[in-house]
Order: C-alpha cells, then sequence, then structure tokens
C-alpha cells in the first residue's frame, strides 16, 4: 500500500547565494517516523500555490514552528521591533492552506509558530515578547545546545474531554517551550485544550473541524523517539492521515 503524503511548511532562508525553502530536520522526521507517513515539503510561494490541487494530492498538514514572527499586520496590530523577525513568503503560503486544509477537512497538525498561524488564520491575535508579561513564566528556550534549548521545562494542564486528553490519556504532562509569542485573543473557531500554570494557551483545536485539527505550543517533534506524549501526538496525526487517505 502506498504511504499517504503530508504536506510541509518551509521558511524562506538566505544562505550561501541561494534562497532556500527549508524545515528543520526534526519535523520531517517526527513524520516520517512516528506518524509512519511521507512529509513533502510545500514551498512558500504565496498564491502560486495551487492549494486545491496541493491538498487533493496530500492527506494531511504539518504547520511547523519557526523562529520568525507572523506578521503582526495580518492580526491589525502595529508593527515594533519587538515583533520581529518575520518571514511573510511563509505566512502568505501557510495562513491560506490552513484555511483551506480546514475547510477540506484534510488532517491538521501545527506546532508552537504553527499554533500561532492557525490562530492570526482564523481570525486571532498574538502577544509578544510574553515573558515580560505580569505574572507570565519565560516561555523562551535556553542554553546553549539545542538538546537544552528544547529540554523539557514546564507542566501544562489538559482539558478534560479536549481530543489531546484522548490522545494522551493525561490531565498533566510537561513539555518543552521555545517562543516568546503567545495567543492573546482566541480566534472563535478555536477551544483551548491546554493551559500552562500562567495562563498561556499552550494547545487548541478547531472547533467543528471535519477532522483533526491541533495545535500546540510546544515542540513534541523534537523528543519524538523518547518521549511518549510527543511521540502519540505524532502518532495520533498520522492514524487521522491515514483515516483521511482511506475516505472513499
Ligand atoms: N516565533 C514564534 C514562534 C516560536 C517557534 O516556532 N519556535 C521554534 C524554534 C525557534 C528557534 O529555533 O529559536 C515565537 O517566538 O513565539
Amino acid at each position: 500500500m502506498l504511504k499517504p503524503l503530508v504536506a510541509v511548511t518551509t521558511d524562506v532562508k538566505e544562505f550561501d547565494g541561494y534562497t532556500w525553502h527549508a524545515t528543520p530536520e526534526q519535523y520531517l522526521k517526527a513524520v516520517l517516523t512516528a506518524s509512519n507517513v511521507l512529509p513533502v515539503q510545500v514551498p512558500s510561494f504565496g498564491d502560486e500555490i495551487d492549494l486545491d490541487s496541493l491538498l487533493a494530492q496530500v492527506d494531511g498538514v504539518l504547520i511547523t514552528g519557526a523562529r520568525s514572527n507572523v506578521h503582526p499586520s495580518l492580526y491589525g496590530t502595529e508593527l515594533t521591533v519587538r515583533h520581529e523577525p518575520y518571514d511573510e513568503r511563509r505566512d502568505a503560503t501557510s495562513l491560506p492552506l490552513i484555511r483551506k486544509a480546514i475547510e477540506k477537512g484534510v488532517p491538521l497538525l501545527a506546532v508552537c509558530r504553527g499554533i500561532q498561524e492557525l490562530n492570526v488564520a482564523l481570525g486571532g491575535s498574538l502577544a509578544t515578547e510574553i515573558q515580560n508579561r505580569e505574572g507570565s513564566m519565560d516561555h523562551r528556550g535556553h542554553g546553549k545546545t539545542a538538546d537544552e534549548k528544547f529540554g523539557m521545562r514546564h507542566e501544562v494542564e489538559i482539558k478534560e474531554g479536549s481530543c489531546l486528553a484522548s490522545v494522551l490519556g493525561a490531565r498533566k504532562i510537561t513539555v518543552n517551550s521555545v517562543h516568546r509569542q503567545g495567543i492573546d485573543r482566541l480566534a472563535p473557531r478555536l477551544q483551548v485544550e491546554a493551559v500552562a500554570d500562567d495562563g498561556t494557551v499552550e494547545a487548541v483545536s478547531v472547533i467543528d473541524a471535519p477532522g483533526f485539527a491541533v495545535g500546540v505550543q510546544w515542540h513534541p517533534e523534537y523528543w519524538v523517539n523518547s518521549d511518549d506524549n510527543s511521540r502519540r501526538i505524532f502518532e495520533a496525526f498520522g492514524d487521522a492521515v491515514r483515516q483521511h487517505a482511506a475516505r472513499d
């Protein structure tokens, strides 16, 4: 049997004299090994990408994390240096891709920048430099190595009856944390699936989505080979993708 395909977002980077549309390896490996489906990278070509054609040929969409921030003009906020850096070509691709995937019931998993894009795509807004908010924890990653930066950092409470509660079978889990923005105004079509002790929205799902449509603010891709909860999220996404592929 052919393995289903999952569309994976890319970041636009200038490197070595070329413009690259690139995805960190951890996301591609997590889709390949834990979800057990085939990742295909989608260049950030904005409206040059025919989303109907793309979504007719894949059975899942992964919106990855990235250091860049969603452009504030997309949620009606004035730009400041505190909102930089941007990747507007990615925004122009990922936001329409999210909306179309939800509309068509193509399973969607959105990680870190991804949950923020999901919220903005559906009409929500973001707060920046959230570690400076009164009573907020520091959600940024710290450490010299990638393993330290993506180290497990704090607990999140999973809401009873949520999609993640059934995927994880737990009410509290420990997650990593590598972000300095967070959901401010929740999009009307999203429901909260998990929160941190300081009230930061850590996971959401799309209300009445025709398929699996979940966003997490942490990074399950990073420890997918060693952390059960991280692996379960990618396995559940893979199950949803296979179910979508077998729908006809
Ligand atoms: N830019 C947003 C999104 C954070 C995110 O996706 N982080 C992933 C890795 C970042 C890195 O490599 O430093 C924010 O900061 O909130």
